[in-house]
């Protein structure tokens, strides 16, 4: 059986009256393809947020590799083997395809402040092995031919591909990927779902995915957990998690909420 990667106990978060996120708890090992799903608002992002070090919980402990990480800032957790993605896109636009994975890649340049400003033998032998490097990501992901395009002009799905390979060229052992199917065509979420089994299979890491849409969620997850205002409210095998009554219920609302809407 695999190993445990990333551990949370009684995760906590407030802001200023509200209870974003309440006592979660996970176990994710270091292979599984993870769903965290709910409806909107149910605090999937704050959990990604506190996670990769945005926000500190107000209470609760997490490990990575055994290692606590409470307060740790989202750089460190990085070094650590934590990279995500956003909804919203966040590439550097104006650069080529091939210089946002080098530039995500720098995290792992191991050459100190002066060898770089001098330009000495070493950084020039650490930067051809850093494209080098990206090169081999960018053909992975069928990237390559566009290695010197302007990322931010080219199609949406493809930038979203773009935007995950930068995140594996971190070294990463966890990918959060929050909601990669967003804005995106049925065509580009096929896409889509064969890059993530595509990641599965040739890096064997840990991948936690938010995501509505179901048919990628069920197509390609392991396991569910299923948030609902702010708590933990199911856990486990995709479509028996989904047909739960509970879960049902917070997608599309229990007459008790239609009657207080009423009122
Ligand atoms: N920085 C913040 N300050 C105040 N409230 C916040 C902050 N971040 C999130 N929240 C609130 O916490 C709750 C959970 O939000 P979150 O974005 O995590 O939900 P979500 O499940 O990701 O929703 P969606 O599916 O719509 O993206 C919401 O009520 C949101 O308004």
């Amino acid at each position: 059986m695999s190993k445990s990667i990333l551990t949370t106990k009684d995760i906590s978060i407030t802001f200023g009256g509200l209870k974003a996120v309440t006592d979660f708890n996970l176990d994710l090992k270091s292979d599984e393809l993870l769903g965290l799903i709910g409806p909107n608002g149910a605090g999937k992002t704050t959990v990604f947020n506190i996670l990769t070090g945005v926000y500190k919980p107000t209470s609760g402990e997490y490990k990575f590799n055994g290692r606590k990480i409470n307060g740790e800032k989202p750089h460190k957790l990085v070094q650590y083997g934590m990279a995500r993605t956003f909804q919203n896109i966040r590439l550097f636009s104006n650069m080529t395809v091939l210089d946002n994975v080098i530039v995500a890649n720098n995290f792992n340049m191991k050459y100190g402040y002066l060898t770089g400003a001098l330009r000495l033998p070493r950084y020039w032998k650490e930067e051809r092995e850093a494209k080098k490097k990206a090169i081999e990501l960018l053909e992975i992901f069928d990237l390559a031919k566009y290695a010197n395009y302007t990322a931010g002009n080219m199609p949406y799905g493809r930038q979203r591909k773009l935007e995950i390979a930068r995140a594996l060229s971190t070294g990463a052992k966890v990918l959060f990927l929050d909601e990669p199917a967003a804005g995106m065509n049925p065509k580009e979420t096929e896409e889509l779902m064969d890059t993530i089994k595509l990641i599965k299979e040739k890096f064997n890491i840990a991948i936690v995915l938010i995501e509505h849409d179901m048919k990628l969620v069920l197509g390609i997850c392991e396991r569910l957990i299923v948030l609902d205002r702010g708590h933990i409210i199911a856990e486990g095998d995709p479509i028996e998690v989904v047909n739960r009554k509970e879960v049902i219920t917070a997608y599309l609302g229990s007459d008790d909420d239609e009657e207080k809407e009423d009122e």
